[in-house]
């Protein structure tokens, strides 16, 4: 930087009359204000390239020959990985899987070298995917896939906060009637299929060619997407899974919801035991054999495989994974739950069942307790475990001063699914609708502040059901006997909120069994049985809560207030609720108590809320009607190995 009295010094006038600008000027003449030494780079592109640090190989030198012996195993993992991962991206119908080469194709530089190439005998057919390279982008940090959302794809931004603001296209929620499952000999027998079953059929040929589909689709790109990660955090029952997707949306969703490898753990990674091939912006084929619509979503357990062809949602992968873990898990004695989990201090574990928008996420998020996780769990021999190494938050209307620490996790790193923002500032309006009522953020398990790392739990001590009750007649909370227990978690009755699952608009009354119908794969009597008997042996208490209306119905009444059920979960966790006085309500036949702390006590008994008692009477009986209705589907099946509990569930539905 030249001082002004200098330059002006400099300007002689030259022989044209204008001033000549000086360029070699003595010390003395300049002032300097940066004493700092000069960057060590002759160009500009030798200073971008000293910006960034190469990663060292993850694992210590581990055999004594030396760095060059170590270099030959270093070199050989990588070409196992491209390996392994060109296998995966193999069209089955031709000869060989693509090249494969990792790396981002804009950094030319980085191309063929360590490219994992074919040789093709000149007799087989050569396809032209087979002669062009994909690039994999592998495992990529959250600041890598924020470079690559930002630049190839509309629809994303940084917020205020630094979450990435994403669009997850015309599908805003999952798509359970386009979801398929490979009907063979094996899971014929095993699975549960027609009435009120989420397993809608298809064959292995038809899954063949969606599956032939999204992989000639995933060929076809520059680029693909791979995550290598992990499913539960019980060790013993952990489940390696591969996520190839065209979108780095979809790569960050998935880091951030499944649990994330050490790089230790990921050079040991070797072959997954699942794989997912998300081809969501592609649609299937109507012409295809059982395609009733431009989505769907495939199941193959017998090659452990899903495609998902017309939907970008990206629920529809956490989703999915979850009904594998349904159907692995339980063959090995492994109860899988729908649920949220947290542990008091004194290590009392609770569960939180409910169907989507019950409050699963915001009740287990509970600034006072350790949070095991938010959505899906294992209760094996050991005790409780997460699935997941994510949470997925929903954000509608979300507020900071009712749920903080939900608040400050959307931050940098934080995927935000189809919410509003302000153009300049890029502040989100949570209120906002205008994309969908289903708006997300998916954000890793330690960004809250009280995680419970390894996301683990002793058995569980309560059990709590959650129902989000638009009718309003279901009491705030209920103690619930055993068999009352295992009538309302096979009933799963809810008001589904709107959004979450395509097409549902407004509140209606739902019946999902296990709390979860749309995931389970085997009858929900296998899950029921086995939860019946942990919730024996361990001695835990089961609770019926109502987050949805009080005072009259959707529409006349309100929602209960969420410090309200914070009061009365609060109760429950301190064993204070299981000292209470209680009376038994009509129909139902639960046991309300009489008294909560923080609560007033005349919304205890919904009858006195609703200011139409006879109005109320008539909707009690309606939902009781309901109830009973459904659990027809149920009143052939024998639950465990006693039919004495079998009767008392069937006995502790409604009498009226
Ligand atoms: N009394 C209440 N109790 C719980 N949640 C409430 C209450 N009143 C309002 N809410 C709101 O209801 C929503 C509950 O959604 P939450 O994310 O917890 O659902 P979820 O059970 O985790 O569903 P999903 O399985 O779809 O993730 C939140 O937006 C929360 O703010
Ligand atoms: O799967 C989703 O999109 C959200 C969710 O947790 C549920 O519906 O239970
Ligand atoms: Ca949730
Ligand atoms: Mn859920």
């Amino acid at each position: 930087m030249y001082c002004r009295e200098h330059i002006m010094a400099n300007n002689r006038v030259g022989q044209n009359g204008l001033a000549k600008i000086q360029t070699q000027k003595k010390e003395a003449d300049v002032c300097h204000d940066d004493s700092a030494a000069p960057v060590k780079a002759q160009t500009i592109d030798e200073l971008h390239s000293l910006q960034k640090k190469k990663s060292a190989p993850n694992t210590p030198l581990k055999d004594t020959q030396g760095v060059f012996a170590n270099n030959i195993t270093e070199i050989e993992r990588q070409k196992q990985q491209l390996q392994s991962i060109s296998a995966s991206l193999a069209s089955l119908t031709r000869e060989t899987g693509p090249k494969v080469v990792k790396g981002d194709p804009a950094r030319k530089l980085e191309t063929p070298k360590e490219a994992h190439v074919h040789h093709f005998s000149p007799t087989i057919g050569v396809s032209d995917s087979a002669l062009k390279f994909i690039h994999v982008l592998y495992n990529l940090s959250p600041a890598e896939l924020y470079e690559q959302a930002i630049k190839y794809e509309k629809g994303s931004f940084i917020t205020a906060t630094g979450a990435l603001a994403t669009l997850s296209g015309a599908k805003t929620g999952r798509s359970p009637r386009d979801k398929r499952v490979v009907k063979d000999e094996t899971t014929e027998d095993e699975l549960w299929w027609g009435k009120g079953s989420p397993n809608i059929e298809m064959d292995e040929h038809t899954f063949m060619v969606n599956r032939e589909r999204a992989v000639d689709y995933l060929n076809s790109l520059d680029k693909v997407f791979v995550n290598d990660q992990f499913l539960n955090w019980d060790p013993k029952h952990r489940i390696k899974v591969r996520i190839i997707s065209a979108r780095a949306y979809h790569s960050l969703f998935m880091h951030n919801m499944c649990i994330r490898p050490t790089p230790e753990e990921l050079e040991d990674f070797g072959t997954p035991d699942f794989t997912i091939y998300n081809a969501g912006q592609f649609p299937c084929n109507r012409y295809t054999h059982y395609m009733t619509s431009s989505t769907s979503i495939d199941l193959n357990l017998a090659r452990r495989e899903m495609v998902i062809l017309g939907t970008q949602y990206a629920g529809e992968m956490k989703k999915g994974l979850f009904s594998v873990m349904h159907y692995l898990m339980p063959k090995r004695q492994i109860l899988s739950l729908h649920s949220g989990c947290n542990m008091g201090k004194d290590g009392d574990v609770a569960l939180f069942f409910g169907l989507s928008g019950t409050g699963k996420t915001t009740l287990s998020t509970d600034h006072n307790r350790y949070l095991i996780g938010d959505d899906e769990h294992c209760w094996s021999e050991n005790g409780v475990s997460n699935i997941e190494g994510g949470c997925y938050a929903k954000c509608i209307d979300l507020s900071k001063v009712k749920e903080p620490d939900i608040w400050n996790a959307i931050k940098f790193g934080t995927v935000l699914e189809n919410v509003v923002f302000e153009e300049h500032t890029r502040e989100v309006d949570h209120s906002d609708k205008s994309v969908t009522e289903n708006t997300r953020a998916a954000y890793p398990i330690e960004y809250i502040p009280n995680a419970k790392i390894p996301c683990v739990g002793p058995h569980p001590k309560n059990v709590i059901l959650l129902a989000c009750d638009a009718f309003g007649v279901l009491p705030p909370v209920s103690k619930l006997s055993l068999a009352q227990t295992m009538y309302h978690f096979i009933s799963g009755y809810t008001a589904l909120v709107a959004g979450t699952e395509e097409g549902v608009k407004e509140p209606q009354a739902t019946f999902s069994a296990c709390f979860g119908a749309a995931f389970i794969m085997l009858h929900p009597t296998k899950y029921a049985a086995m939860l019946a008997e942990k919730m024996q042996k361990h001695g835990a208490t089961g609770w019926l809560v109502n987050t949805g209306w009080s005072g009259g119905s959707y529409g006349s009444g309100g929602r209960i207030k969420l410090a309200y059920t914070r009061r009365i979960i609060d109760a429950i966790h301190s064993g204070s609720l299981l000292e209470a006085n209680y009376k038994k309500t009509d129909v139902f036949g639960l046991e309300i108590p009489t008294e909560i702390d923080g609560v007033p006590s005349e919304i205890l008994d919904p009858v006195n809320t609703w200011p139409n008692k006879m109005a109320y009477k008539d909707t009690l009986l309606k939902l009781a009607g309901l109830f009973k209705k459904n659990f027809e589907g149920f009143m052939n099946y024998k639950i465990g190995k006693d039919s004495k509990l079998t009767e008392e569930i069937l006995a502790a539905g409604p009498i009226f």
